[in-house]
């Protein structure tokens, strides 16, 4: 059954490959030839649910997940349990996963006892995490947006020590639950800041999802004149039905780093009413027509995401994997 399903998911997705150019590009603009997904269910999914997830349905997710072809996987988060008490089983959950290699794991550490737990758990990889808005920086990590920048000194001190990558996170690039309106200026300024100190990487994150392509773009240009483009991501959620428009956006602005989530779970626990990231599935099926290169099986991907929603009692946010599962089912059937 499987494997029907499979051969006719590969079809579905070779017809989209054939209408496509073989150098990606959408209405005359270059789209990049390849994307990296940065899978983030595992960790900014899983840390808004209300229910508790037993770590055992998250190891799974993660060895799903990377038996898809997840090229990076976040997989949890070194913060305050009295904060975050859905993934108090970081370390468990680290020391569980099947790390495959070339396949990256990094965990987000908000500040050096993050840091160091994250290393005694054998983390190779840490993301730290401010905002371009002061308010919502104060819910979250509980100082201003210069004093989480400080704070990092540290973290970067050490992960150079030790070898460790670390990836930057902003928060609210184009709007605020809590404020309103962010200025792209803001959020280029906090960008530049991360890519500085030595973040590899700089993901911006339309927390709330209200983002649309038009600010989402303006957003880009700005920090394109602090960031190298290359080293920015896209980090969209899906709140208001932008998620994947927000994402092309993105790819013509040159981004090729995409954060997503399975099954579009999650949400901030700081940010009331914010849905999950942009699902990964949508992700995958929009680069596939695009001709624009991934490396994710949609097939495994499936399997990923049909076992977390069972396992969560939830239904599917991502529209392409409610289709496709619902094929898989008919085929089964017939
Ligand atoms: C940063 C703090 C800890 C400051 O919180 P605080 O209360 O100001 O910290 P503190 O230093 O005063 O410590 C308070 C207690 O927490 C402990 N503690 C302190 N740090 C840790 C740690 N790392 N691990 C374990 N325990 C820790 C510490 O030991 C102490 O324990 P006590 O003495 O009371 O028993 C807190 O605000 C925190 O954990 N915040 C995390 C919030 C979070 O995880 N938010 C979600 C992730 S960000 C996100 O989702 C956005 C993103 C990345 O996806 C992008 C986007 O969509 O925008």
């Amino acid at each position: 059954m499987l494997r029907l399903f499979g051969r006719q998911t590969q079809a579905l997705l070779i017809g989209l490959r054939s209408l496509s150019t073989a150098a990606p590009e959408f209405l005359g603009r270059p789209l990049p030839s390849s994307v990296t997904i940065v899978e983030v269910g595992p960790r900014d999914g899983l840390q808004n649910e209300a229910q508790k997830v037993p770590t055992d349905v998250k190891v799974q997710l993660i060895d799903q997940l990377t038996e898809a072809g997840l090229p990076v996987i976040e997989s949890t988060s070194f913060v305050s349990p009295k904060w975050v008490p859905q993934l108090a089983d970081a370390a468990d959950v680290l020391a569980r996963i099947q790390q495959r290699p070339g396949v990256r794991y990094p965990v987000l550490a908000p500040n050096m006892k993050g840091f160091e737990n994250a290393l005694k758990a054998g983390a190779k990889e840490v993301a730290i995490f401010t905002a371009a808005s002061e308010a919502f920086n104060r819910k979250n990590l509980n100082c201003s947006v210069d004093d989480s920048l400080r704070k990092f000194d540290d973290i970067m001190a050490a992960a150079k020590q030790e070898a460790v990558a670390v990836r930057g996170y902003v928060s609210c690039v184009v709007g605020c639950p809590y404020q309103g309106e962010v200025l792209p200026a803001d959020a280029a300024r906090v960008a530049g800041a991360l890519y500085d100190m030595g973040c590899y990487e700089v993901s911006m994150g339309d927390t709330v999802g209200v983002g649309t392509p038009s600010s989402v773009a303006a957003m880009f240009e700005a920090c394109k004149q602090r960031v190298p483009v290359d080293r920015l991501a896209a980090h969209m959620h899906d709140t208001y039905g932008q998620g994947l428009a927000n994402i092309l956006a993105s790819l013509q602005m040159g981004i090729s780093v995409v954060d997503s989530s399975v099954a579009g779970l999650g949400g901030c626990p700081y940010a009331k009413g914010a849905t999950g990231n942009v699902a990964t599935e949508d992700v995958v099926y929009m680069l596939t027509g695009f001709g624009i290169r991934h490396g994710v099986d949609m097939d495994r991907l499936l399997d990923a995401s049909h076992f977390i929603c069972q396992a969560l009692g939830k239904r599917n946010n991502s529209r392409a994997a409610d289709a496709l599962l619902k094929k898989r089912q008919s085929a089964a059937r017939a």
